[in-house]
């Protein structure tokens, strides 16, 4: 199929494509900036163009040219703190760049995936299923939802992917939060890590594929798409710092209140995957699985 991804030099978008390109597909990875991949190297049917999903004009253009008949939304302003601080680029990116994708993927038909978080919710009531009542306790929250309820408008077929705390071997760009208690490990710094924030970590490889089964299944509706386990952010590091026989006295807990971020999240965060698990096979690694691909020299 042709598909169209959105957000591809980032890290959870490298992974989609990876996964897509893998199976077959014909790939138009987008983004911002320029391609960051090496893929137009190793497959065939691999294409890159720039484009800036806030311009109405060059997204025009650019569905114009492709014509996807999926696009997969991994695009966003996806850290919380900056958009707690940005709150105007936050929606303009988050919200509107959403709208106009919609209104461009409407002139296709195109299946619309969209990527969207569990800091949707509160972090009151914890392991939340497809239909628990959004919350959204951060701006970054705040504009995800808003997001998903214009996607929820989209007339034709449309899936939202809700997902955790992303994490593995960056393909390419950023590194995940593992990769930067490694390095802190293995350079013997202090650092603080917070132990009263619930998650459910999601391997990057594990939720493209659950992407890659929703396209292939045309799969449509709300579907959380995360790791199996729930652990602090410390209990990570403290896992980290094991599988590296390093010793863990550099790192210490700290709580919410005490650990000053921009934007709240939420306590007992995790998502509830028994509906992936039951309707597509969605059987994810464990985080001690999770953490040997990621660390494996
Ligand atoms: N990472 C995580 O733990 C989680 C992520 N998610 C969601 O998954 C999705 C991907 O997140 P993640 O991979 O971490 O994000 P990244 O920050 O790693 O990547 C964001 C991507 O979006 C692109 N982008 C940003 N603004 C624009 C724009 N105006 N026009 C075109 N492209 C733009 C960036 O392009 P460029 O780099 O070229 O600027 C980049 O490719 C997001 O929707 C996020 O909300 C949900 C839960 C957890
Ligand atoms: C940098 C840092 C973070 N933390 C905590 C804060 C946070 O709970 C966790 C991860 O921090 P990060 O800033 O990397 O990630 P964070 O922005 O919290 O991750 C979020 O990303 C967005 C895209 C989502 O949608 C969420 O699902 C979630 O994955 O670790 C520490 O405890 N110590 C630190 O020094």
């Amino acid at each position: 199929m042709k598909i169209l991804v959105t957000g591809s030099n980032g890290f959870v978008g490298s992974h989609v494509v990876a996964a897509l390109l893998k199976e077959g597909h014909e790939v138009f990875a987008s983004s911002r900036t320029g391609d960051a991949s090496s893929f137009n190297k190793q497959y065939p049917t691999y294409r890159f163009i720039q484009v800036d999903f806030t311009d109405p004009f060059s997204l025009h253009d650019a569905f114009e040219f492709v014509q996807p008949e999926v696009v997969v939304h991994c695009g966003a302003m996806s850290k919380p703190d900056e958009c707690e601080l940005n709150q105007a680029d936050a929606y303009d990116v988050n919200v509107y760049g959403t709208l106009q994708l919609l209104l461009n993927a409407e002139t296709y038909q195109s299946f619309f995936v969209h990527l969207s978080t569990d800091f949707i919710f509160d972090g009151e009531k914890g392991m939340y299923t497809e239909d628990d009542p959004a919350n959204p306790i951060s701006y970054y929250g705040r504009t995800k939802k808003e997001a998903e309820d214009a996607v929820a408008e989209y007339k034709f077929d449309k899936a939202i992917v809700r997902t955790s705390f992303v994490y593995g071997k960056p393909l390419y760009g950023r590194d995940s939060f593992i990769g930067l208690i490694a390095k802190k490990l293995k350079n013997n710094e202090p650092f603080k890590v917070v132990n009263d924030q619930q998650r459910t970590p999601t391997h990057g490889e594990d939720l493209a594929k659950g992407i890659r089964t929703i396209i292939n299944k045309r799969a449509c509706g709300v579907y959380n798409l995360a790791g199996k386990d729930l652990l602090t952010p410390y209990e990570m590091a403290l896992a980290t710092a094991a599988y590296l026989n390093i010793s863990a006295h550099q790192l210490t807990p700290v709580t919410r209140a005490t650990f000053q971020e921009k934007a709240l999240r939420p306590l007992n965060g995790g998502l509830n995957i028994a509906k992936a698990q039951r309707e597509l096979d969605y059987h994810p690694m464990s985080f001690a699985e999770g953490l040997e691909k990621t660390l494996a020299e």
